[in-house]
């Protein structure tokens, strides 16, 4: 577990004085994934390396598994540190020496005999799939292969935390996927606690179970993954969410509206932790006199929960609209019919629909 209470850290800069954190209260249960999101500047290197005392807090506290580190003797501190395993963006490897020199390093330093230290290096070698790169220099890998490397030299000491810092931003995509699975498995398997931080909301959707939104030092908005992205509160965390899951409705579905006449509604049906593979939209088309048309979609998965949002067209009487509307919402499904402001074409907005049906 990580605590900042009322963490502030301040940087002194020839006459001016950067408040990198201001006032932070946040806490990371045992077992999370924590993500931490924000854009360049907002303080969350900062943040992440008064963890493990890289950057000394100016005020106010962290607490690591209880422990305020500032308060501890030099050789606890060496101790506790064991407990938190750190990866980086650029891997932070030495780069003339072997896989294993650099895995074996934290145990060379403290003192571990050599057999203890070749069968641990083996054990984690092989969590990450590198045990047959062992002798290989750093310089003859891939990125991925150099992060796994990172992520064996963190797990050598048996951490109870991970941080990490843009751990996948200098990765293409197919690598951050699975050194994203590689992390996870990190959490699971060995039930480490995980803070990381990221620019990027597609890593937050993959991993993480909660989320902090950084900005000028401050946490702006915190919560579980699945509630920021459907329900985000703050401009900067609409933003995040807005780049990796487009729910914004087209302007061809709002085109449509100008064509549509009394016999056809427009639905935005908003799916969140239901089970998309519920036949729903056949059911409703079997049930009631009503066809649907599905105008547009948008589903995507976050910690293995449906998400996401379908436009249908459904087309039919007004009873038969209105009994296929509560049928739809009785599944869990939240229904907002999409409709254009009186007399204008170009300011839409959708507006919630109780159980009637407009007409
Ligand atoms: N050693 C330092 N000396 C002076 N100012 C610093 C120092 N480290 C960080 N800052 C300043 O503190 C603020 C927060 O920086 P920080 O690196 O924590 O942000 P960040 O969100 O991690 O940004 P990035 O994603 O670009 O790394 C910035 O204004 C930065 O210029």
């Amino acid at each position: 577990m990580i605590e900042f209470i009322n963490t502030t850290k301040e940087f002194h800069v020839g006459q001016a004085t950067v408040k990198a954190l201001n006032h932070i209260n946040l806490t990371i249960q045992k077992g999370d994934i924590f993500g931490v999101i924000g854009f360049s500047g907002a303080g969350k290197s900062t943040l992440l390396r008064t963890v493990n005392l890289l950057e000394e807090p100016t005020s106010g506290e962290v607490l690591v598994n209880g422990k305020n580190l500032t308060k501890l003797s030099k050789k606890q501190l060496r101790e506790e540190k064991k407990n938190i395993g750190m990866i980086f963006q650029h891997f932070n490897l030495l780069h003339s020496k072997t896989v294993f020199d650099n895995v074996a390093m934290p145990l060379v330093l403290s003192g571990a005999n050599k057999s203890k230290i070749a069968a641990q290096v083996q054990e984690v070698l092989t969590f990450v799939g590198l045990q047959d790169k062992a002798h290989r220099f750093i310089d003859e890998l891939s990125g991925g292969q150099k992060q796994r490397v990172g992520i064996a030299r963190a797990l050598i000491t048996k951490p109870t935390i991970l941080l990490c810092d843009e751990a996948t931003s200098a990765l293409d995509p197919q690598t951050t996927k699975s050194i994203l699975a590689l992390l996870k498995r990190v959490n699971s398997e060995y039930g480490i606690t995980i803070l990381m931080i990221t620019h990027e909301m597609e890593v937050i959707r993959d991993i993480c179970n909660r989320v902090a939104v950084m900005e000028n030092g401050q946490i702006i908005e915190e919560d579980n993954v699945l509630h920021i992205f459907s329900a985000p509160k703050q401009d900067t965390t609409k933003n995040f969410v807005q780049s990796v899951v487009r729910n914004e409705i087209p302007q061809s579905v709002y085109e449509q509206l100008n064509v549509i006449d009394g016999s056809k509604r427009i639905y935005n049906m908003k799916f969140i932790g239901v089970d998309v593979g519920q036949p729903v939209v056949s059911q409703v088309a079997k049930k009631f006199a009503v066809d649907v048309n599905v105008l547009f979609g948008n589903i995507t998965e976050l910690q293995g929960i449906p998400f996401g949002h379908l436009i249908v067209e459904l087309v039919g009487s007004a009873t038969e609209i209105q009994k296929a509307f509560l049928y739809i919402q009785s599944k869990n499904i939240h229904m907002e019919e999409v409709v254009a402001h009186e007399g204008e074409h170009t300011d839409y907005h959708q507006r919630t629909v109780g159980y009637a049906v407009h007409g």
